[in-house]
């Protein structure tokens, strides 16, 4: 299924156990701005190449638009828009003070040069700068994207505007970056895992994980789980698989892949096809990679018990269905992977007061905003008697009503 109509399916569920109003409801899935531009720039060897960059700004009832900028060859405008519309209910369900956008450019990071990414950088901010700013739209890092990618925006947003290092989040320490940003949304996966299986009396010790995707998201959350005793038994990236039932080494397969930039040819495990990852034995699948990666096709044959989505959307109705008569408890996308916008917001926040905070403090404060989350969530699926999706989706859709009401919306 198309992301933007699984994302509003999940929206309109929500709003109808909410007792929306119908026009208030058409209101809040209409983003708020939806930007396309074109981005062509000169290649190493003088050629031009073109690509299309977006931009949705979602929503900005309950403050400044936030989110990430992906860099994937699939970026398409309705995949944007959904994942613009996740960040309005995930940053609601975070309780920071944001609201919701998602940007991307339709490129393959991998066959670009890194002056052929800044020049593209540069290009897109260009023509999004009116548009983005402190108060207004703050892009932060998503697949294909890094620190560096939010230093060159900065870089470029600074010569229109005066220097603003709040303009962006997730940018390097030496420009103003926040300690803990880089982990914090595998850090922020890890917490929530934890949370969610003390709920049935277990803990990451010793249970087996299998996660898809070894970028930012997937090595952090993988280092924290091995940290923490539980056995890493498959993990895949865009170039293979490797599992090992005993359970990987993680610090030895990170120096593999920052070698070879493949998790080929690991001798720490048996190379697998990376298909069968979502369906491998484990007790806890983590996709940390691409949206609608679970679906009909391979649902029924998914063999763990918990699923946590560190990825967007990575589960489509279909499949979430085809789980939920299984047995297999999700934990959704807009709060497992809301500890890299909580940090965001950190980071955010001591840009503005000019005052860095030691990591000891952005952890904990993390892991305060996590548990708050968590908490917050299980009481909506108490009162209204629903899966942890539906408690995620109504708690974040309640306060942006609640708070597009306050601000004087008339239908
Ligand atoms: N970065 C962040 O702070 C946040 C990210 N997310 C979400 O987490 C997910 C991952 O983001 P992030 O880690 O930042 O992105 P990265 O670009 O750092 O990493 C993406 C990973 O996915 C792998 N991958 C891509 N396609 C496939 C595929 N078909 N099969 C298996 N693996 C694949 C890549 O492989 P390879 O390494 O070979 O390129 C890479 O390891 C996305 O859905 C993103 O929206 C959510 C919240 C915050
Ligand atoms: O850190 C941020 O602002 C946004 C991260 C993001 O894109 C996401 O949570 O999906």
């Amino acid at each position: 299924m198309n992301a933007l109509a699984a994302t509003n399916r999940n929206f309109q569920h929500a709003a109808r156990i909410l007792g929306l109003d119908s026009k208030l409801q058409k209101s809040l899935l209409i983003p708020f701005r939806e930007i396309k531009v074109e981005c062509t720039v000169p290649k190493d060897d003088s050629s031009f190449v073109s690509y299309i960059g977006f931009r949705i700004q979602h929503d900005n009832a309950r403050g400044p638009m936030k989110g990430g900028i992906r860099y994937h060859p699939e970026v398409d405008p309705d995949e944007v828009n959904a994942l613009a519309q996740l960040m309005t209910w995930k940053t609601a369900v975070a309780d920071i003070p944001y609201g919701g956008a998602k940007g991307g450019i339709g490129c393959n990071p991998r066959e670009l040069s890194v002056s052929e990414l800044q020049r593209v950088t540069c290009v897109f901010t260009q023509k999004i700068h009116d548009l983005i700013g402190t108060h207004r739209d703050v892009p932060a890092p998503d697949m294909g994207t890094n620190s560096q990618t939010m230093a060159w925006i900065l870089d470029e947003y600074s010569k229109f505007h005066s220097y603003s290092p709040a303009v962006v989040t997730g940018k390097p320490i030496e420009l103003g970056g926040s300690l803990g940003r880089e982990a914090a949304t595998g850090r922020g996966v890890v917490f929530a895992t934890e949370f969610l299986l003390a709920e049935y009396g277990m803990s990451i010790a010793n249970m087996k994980f299998a996660i898809q995707g070894f970028g930012n998201v997937g090595s952090w959350a993988a280092t924290f789980i091995h940290q923490k005793g539980g056995k890493v038994v498959a993990v895949s990236d865009i170039t293979g698989a490797v599992k090992n039932q005993n359970g990987i080494d993680i610090p030895a397969l990170l120096k593999h892949k920052e070698k070879t930039r493949s998790l080929k040819d690991f001798g720490g495990g048996d190379a697998m096809d990376p298909n069968d990852l979502l369906v491998h034995e484990c007790d806890v699948l983590i996709p940390c990679a691409l949206g609608g990666v679970l679906n009909k096709e391979n649902a029924a044959d998914v063999k763990a018990k918990f699923i946590i989505e560190a990825a967007n959307h990575p589960t489509d109705p279909e499949a979430d269905e085809i789980l939920s008569r299984k047995g297999v408890i999700i934990l959704p996308d807009i709060y497992a992977n809301s500890g890299g916008v909580t940090v965001s917001y950190f980071e955010w926040v001591q840009n503005i007061q000019g005052f860095m905070w030691e990591e000891e403090k952005v952890n904990y404060e993390l892991k305060r905003y996590m548990k708050r989350a968590f908490n917050d969530i299980k009481a909506m699926c108490h009162t209204y008697n629903c899966n942890l999706r539906m408690g995620a989706f109504t708690l974040g859709v309640n306060k942006v009503a609640r708070a597009t009401l306050l601000r004087g919306w008339e239908a």
